[in-house]
Formats: C-alpha cells, structure tokens, sequence
C-alpha cells in the first residue's frame, strides 16, 4: 500500500441476495483516497453508499476484491483484525447518534478509549479537550436525553476522534438536523478532521454539503463516478 494514502480499493464487488435474484451493490470499483482528503459520495437511494462506507470501516465484507484501508487488508482480515481496525483506525458517525442514554456526554465521547483500555486520567483530558473543540465544554455533564439533537450529535462528532483515528466515516451525518443546526455540525466535521490531518469519507444526499469536500464521486449502478 502507497503510504500516502488513506484507502486503496481494486475490483471490489458486493451482492446482495434479493428473493431468487443477486443485487450487485457495487461493481468491480477501483478506488483511492490520499491521506488527509476529505471525499463526498452522493448517489440516489438505495445506490449503495452506505454499503461502500460499511465496507471501508469494517462493518461489512466485500464479495471479493482487495480493500486495504489505514495499512490493514480487509479482505484478508478476520473477525478481531476487523475489530481492532474499527477501534483504532476508524471514527464512524452516523445519520443517528447511538449516544447511550445511562452515560453522561463526557462519558460518552470516553467510551471508544475505555474499551481500548486507555488510561482513564489521560482519556478524560482528552475527552474534556474535544468537548470544548465541538463547544460542549459546559454541557459534559449532561446526560443524551438532556441535549437537542444538534449537540448529540456534536458530542458523536467528538467520540469518533477521541481515539485520535486515521479515517472519519460519516454517514448522513446532519440527515436528522435543521439547516442551522446541519451547518455547525458540517462546520466542526470538516475543521476537526482538517486539524488533525484526517481523512474523512462522507455520504450524503445533500449536493451543497458534498460541495465543500475536496473530493466527489458519485455512485450509480454499481459504479463510483467521479464529479
Ligand atoms: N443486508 C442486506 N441484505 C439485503 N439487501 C441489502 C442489505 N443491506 C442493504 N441492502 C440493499 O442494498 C442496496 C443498497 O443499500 P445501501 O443502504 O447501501 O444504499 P444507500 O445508497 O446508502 O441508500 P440510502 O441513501 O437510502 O441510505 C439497497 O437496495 C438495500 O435494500
């Protein structure tokens, strides 16, 4: 794999069964992602976005093809390979928060670095550092239930990175969020993960979200088109 990037995809194919017939998702894609780049994928409903990023971060298996994604092979990983990989390498958010309501938001954003056995002082400055990166810093102690949906969802922002990933997998990130509330998460998406130097795949339907990534492609039958 070039060290200078972040994904590299060759001939990756993906069925779905469907009744008696084979959905093919995704289509013999080649694809490269250079370390720091920040790439939008649009494509219609149903075209196979989130399957792509399931695949990238190790939450799906590709029919075949050779995924290498952060330095890991992914077609060839097993089952703890792929979950160390997720931990360590990737920071996922999604279109839900999936925060955990028992947990206060300083919890939260600590709770990838606790199941990775991080030291709990350091996890916790860490953790404090990025509530104050997404303006939370007075709000750690609130429980999910206690926040609107714009700062759940910036507190998800802030626990894809507390262990500091190689690659943000975003999915519909602000797809339940106002307009208003839609442009603060996107605004701390892409400076957060440009500080850090980190590469960022996003999947959306918003065409003026996409927009502001530096890289586009769109997905239609099976095929990664770049924009
Ligand atoms: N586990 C599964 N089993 C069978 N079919 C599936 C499975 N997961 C997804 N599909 C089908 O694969 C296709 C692609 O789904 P995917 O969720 O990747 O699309 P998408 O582009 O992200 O859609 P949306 O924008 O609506 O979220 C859809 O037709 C979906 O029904």
């Amino acid at each position: 794999m070039n060290k200078m990037n972040s994904v590299e995809i060759k001939n990756m194919t993906k069925t779905y069964p469907s009744g008696d017939d084979i959905l093919l998702i995704l289509d013999q894609v080649d694809f490269t992602l250079p370390l720091g780049s920040q790439m939008a994928l649009t494509g219609e409903s149903g075209s196979g976005k989130s399957t792509f990023l399931n695949i990238i971060g190790a939450l799906d298996r590709a029919d075949s093809g050779e995924i290498l994604s952060c330095g890991s092979a992914l077609h060839k990983a097993n089952e703890a390979e792929m979950s160390q990989y997720r931990n360590k390498k990737t920071g996922f958010i999604f279109q839900f928060h999936y925060l955990l309501k028992d947990f206060t938001a300083l919890e939260n954003i600590m709770l990838p670095g606790r199941i990775l056995g991080e030291n709990p002082k350091e996890l916790r400055v860490k953790a404090e550092e990025l509530l104050e990166s997404v303006n939370m810093s007075n709000r750690g102690h609130h429980f999910p239930g206690q926040l609107s949906g714009g700062e759940k969802q910036r507190i998800a922002l802030a626990r894809a990175l507390i262990n500091k990933p190689e690659l943000i997998l975003a999915d519909e990130p602000t797809g339940s969020l106002d307009e208003k509330n839609s442009r603060l998460v996107e605004d701390m998406l892409f400076s957060l993960a440009s500080d850090a130097n980190v590469s960022l795949i996003l999947v959306t339907h918003d065409r003026s979200l996409a927009s502001r990534a530096n890289i586009q492609y769109h997905l239609q039958s099976g095929k990664l088109n770049p924009l």
